[in-house]
């Protein structure tokens, strides 16, 4: 992690260095309206922040609200800078600072407290970033998604309340229930709020919303705005959510399914998920290298692995492996099938591994991109072999997932994104905008 840059200026110059929900939720964000970031602003980046997001350059204007995403395979902050320019305009989003740490809040299950440490080194970025005069008026809150989840009521209980204690102790604002694990449902609306938002779909007229695509490493999220009357009345109750919003209400079809992340589906591969003790057992597939013999941590547990040393390896004994995993599991909505997503979190990571995309670009691939490069992969193990042992797998599985589990065209197009306007495509924004509306902060 590194320091805020803020803190290394020299000057003020501004150059510084499952249960399920209930089927209609009642998100009502319509008194709560942001202007986008202006696309042709200095661009700024992670660790370069624009003049007014420093302290010494504050503005009266500027609020503030710092969000956690406490995700299975890492801890992020997201700390979103606001300016309201008069009083009569809305507010505009003006940055973010992002920062984030490995592993995830679940690995440490049985120590809270150093679990809890994590969350309180990257909130001292916040201390830095937000001016004291702001502080006891910013909210902090921290959402857990699926490694919590996953872990039982008590460890996770447990390291939520050491969280709770840090941000008590902090000088921000610390809402009712700043500490929780949010449903899947929202990981969904609220991602889907921040694509469409970052987007411009989300006001003016010509309202042409897209569908996202999430892969975490414990769950995975569909949402998209149903067009067919036929989708509304074939899809179970339980996967359409309603909600108002910037003045127009929105009746979405999400789903969090939890143990298809992308880890989680290696351990479902392997034969290793949910299983009660893995007490040194060896997992074997044909979608890793033949003579590989490895330990893996996950969500505080090890698993040791291994190629099939004598049996099949390659692409094909390795989709009919994951095939097993998704197939027939998942919901099809039959409209999504030649519509376009956007897609992010390891969809992007895999095709940026795989230089399907460039990093800082993203780019457009269709679902058979993913096939192809699972084939290419799988039938050259030993070509990949300096990549992650599980390239393979995790290509296998995405193609699977996309084709199989939510029945996409080999031809649909998938728009790769990790960020747009320099703000990342995560729920977390969408979950911001919630959190300052239902405090009433604007100015
Ligand atoms: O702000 C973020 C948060 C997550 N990710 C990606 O999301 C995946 C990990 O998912 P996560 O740990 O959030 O798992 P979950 O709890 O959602 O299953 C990885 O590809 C990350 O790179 C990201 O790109 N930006
Ligand atoms: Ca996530």
């Amino acid at each position: 992690m590194t320091a805020h840059p803020c803190l290394t200026a020299s000057s003020g110059s501004g150059r510084m260095a499952s249960s399920r929900l209930p089927i209609l939720l009642a998100l009502v964000f319509s008194s709560f309206s942001f202007v986008l970031p202006h696309s042709n602003r200095v661009m700024w980046f992670q660790d370069l922040f624009p003049p007014n997001v420093c302290p010494i350059n504050a503005k009266a204007n500027t609020f503030y609200g710092i969000m956690f995403d406490a995700g299975s395979t890492g801890t992020r902050i997201h700390i979103y800078t606001f300016v309201q320019k008069s009083p009569e305009s809305l507010p505009e989003l003006e940055g973010e600072i992002f920062e984030s740490v490995k592993p995830g809040l679940s690995a440490y299950a049985d120590q809270p407290e150093k679990g809890a440490e994590t969350v309180k080194r990257l909130l001292d970025m916040a201390i830095d970033a937000v001016p004291p005069h702001l502080w006891k008026k910013t909210p902090v809150v921290l959402k857990a998604t699926a490694g919590l989840r996953l872990l039982s009521e008590e460890k996770a209980q447990a390291l939520l309340l050491e969280v709770k204690e840090v941000f008590e102790e902090s000088p921000f604002l610390v809402p009712e229930n700043s500490v929780s694990i949010m449903d899947g449902s929202y990981e969904g609306i609220l991602a889907w709020i921040t694509v469409n938002f970052l987007t411009g779909q989300l006001s003016g007229q010509n309202k042409h919303t897209v569908g996202t695509l999430d892969l975490g490493g414990a769950s995975t999220q569909i949402t998209f705005l149903p067009r067919f009357e036929e989708t509304l009345k074939e899809s179970p109750g339980d996967f359409l959510t309603s909600f108002e919003m910037f003045n127009s209400t929105y009746k979405l079809y999400t789903h969090s399914y939890l143990g298809f992340g992308l880890k989680a589906a290696r351990l479902a591969t392997l034969g290793a998920l949910n299983m009660e003790a893995v007490d040194g057992q060896m997992f074997r597939s044909s979608c890793l290298p033949k003579q590989l013999e490895a330990e893996w941590h996950f969500g505080g547990v090890k698993y040791r692995y291994g190629g099939n040393k004598e049996g099949e390896t390659g692409f094909r004994p390795c989709y009919l492996e994951v095939l097993k995993v998704v197939k027939g599991k998942l919901h099809q909505p039959d409209e999504i099938r030649g519509s376009s997503f956007y897609a992010f979190s390891y969809y992007y990571d895999r095709a940026v591994d795989t230089n399907l995309i460039d990093y800082e670009q993203g780019g457009v691939l269709e679902v058979r991109d993913f096939e192809r490069k699972a084939k290419e992969v799988c039938d050259n193990m030993e070509r990949y072999n300096s990549a992650s042992p599980f390239l393979c797998m995790d290509l296998t599985y995405i193609t699977a997932l996309l084709k199989e589990g939510f029945g996409f065209r080999d031809n649909t197009l998938l728009q790769l994104t990790k960020k747009v306007n320099n703000i990342e495509t995560s729920w977390t924004l969408g979950a911001t905008f919630h959190l300052l509306q239902s405090l009433g902060i604007t100015y």
